[in-house]
């Protein structure tokens, strides 16, 4: 479930008014999602033809000072032709606006759907896909620094405690004692750094086919590693969803796709197997942090972090193989 706020129908007729968008016509609750309420919102349009738009409510871990970063960069990238959406600015300008002491915005709808188990062709056009997001940004000139880097699992793990966390499974305390200590100590300094999705999972990627239509959900959009987007989007595209099997076909259609639009250099394609340990440690350190926070009886489904340890295990044992054919 994601609706967190009841809004009423009154409430949100007002809100509508203040866009140029035409009148509110319905507005219906998307189950999908944790962190934000999304509605799906359709409105006679501007020209009478109807139009619909996603309105998300942003209710919790998003900072709101943040927010201008992420929406200026959603019109940075649409506004250069990148399949995101674009934030519908409302008669004042305004990207977003304050609903009862919580922010608003009113997002552009891309068709399509999102796919558990994507083809060669798909894992092909989303690695293109993600290339093109970095180049299109190479010019956009605001920042925000990762707040999940090495030090902040860590301090995750720490806020979590090692007896909570082998409370969850032992193998899972093994992998983080095992793992933590090199990554915190080889991550690297100097790799190409500009503005990352760094959360490219299927479930924030929209296909028609085998066009990707839409990358959605950049709240954890940030200024590292060019590649370690890539290790992102390798760990949550070429493995079965536990974790348990990798895919090497689709790891080496999404690495070719990348490629097509974007080379690596020689030091980013060397860090790649790190890296991806990173990646699968980042998701590791967040999930088992929700997890131990989350009550079991709350709303929101709560993700193993089991299948982050299992991604892991094979990026250990598979080393430079796993990026092949760019290693
Ligand atoms: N611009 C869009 N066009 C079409 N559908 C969208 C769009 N934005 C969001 N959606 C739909 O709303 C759902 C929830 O959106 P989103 O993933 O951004 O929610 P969230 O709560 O921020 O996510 P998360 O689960 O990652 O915390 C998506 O799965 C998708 O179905
Ligand atoms: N995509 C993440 C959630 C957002 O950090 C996960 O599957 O754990």
């Amino acid at each position: 479930m994601a609706v967190y706020t009841h809004l009423s129908a009154e409430t949100l007729e007002e809100l509508i008014a203040e866009y140029d968008v035409g009148k509110l016509v319905s507005a219906k609750g998307i189950a999908e999602g944790i962190s934000n309420s999304n509605w799906l919102i359709e409105t006679t349009g501007k020209d009478g033809e109807g139009a619909r738009f996603i309105l998300t409510m942003y209710e919790y871990r998003i900072d709101i000072e943040q927010l201008p970063f992420f929406l200026n960069l959603l019109d940075h990238l649409a506004a250069r032709g990148c399949p995101v959406p674009a934030t519908i600015h409302d008669r004042q300008g305004n990207a977003y606006r304050d609903l009862d002491g919580k922010a608003v915005a009113l997002i552009e709808f891309l068709q399509g759907v999102s796919i558990g188990h994507p083809t060669a062709e798909q894992a092909f056009e989303v690695g293109a896909a993600l290339a093109q997001i970095q180049l299109a940004a190479d010019d956009f000139t605001m920042t925000r620094t990762n707040d999940l880097r090495p030090p902040d699992w860590r301090d995750l793990f720490d806020k979590c405690g090692m007896e909570a966390i082998a409370g969850i499974s032992e193998k899972l305390a093994d992998s983080i004692g095992a793992h933590l200590p090199a990554l915190l100590q080889r991550w690297p300094e100097d790799l190409p750094i500009g503005t990352i999705h760094a959360d490219l999972f299927p479930d924030n990627v929209l296909v028609l086919g085998n066009t990707v239509s839409g990358l959605i959900d950049f709240y954890f959009a940030c200024t590292d590693f060019l590649a370690y987007d890539l290790a992102v989007a390798h760990t949550a595209w070429c493995f079965s969803a536990d974790g348990s099997e990798f895919r090497p076909d689709i790891s080496a259609a999404l690495l070719k796709g990348y490629a097509s639009k974007r080379t690596l250099n020689d030091e980013e394609r060397a860090a790649l197997p790190l890296l991806a340990k990173g990646a699968a440690m980042r998701f590791i350190a967040t999930r088992s942090y929700d997890w131990i926070n989350t009550p079991a009886e709350a709303l929101v489904m709560r993700k193993n972090p089991m299948d982050y340890v299992r991604r892991l295990r094979h990026y250990d044992a598979l080393g430079a193989q796993a990026f092949a054919p760019l290693t």
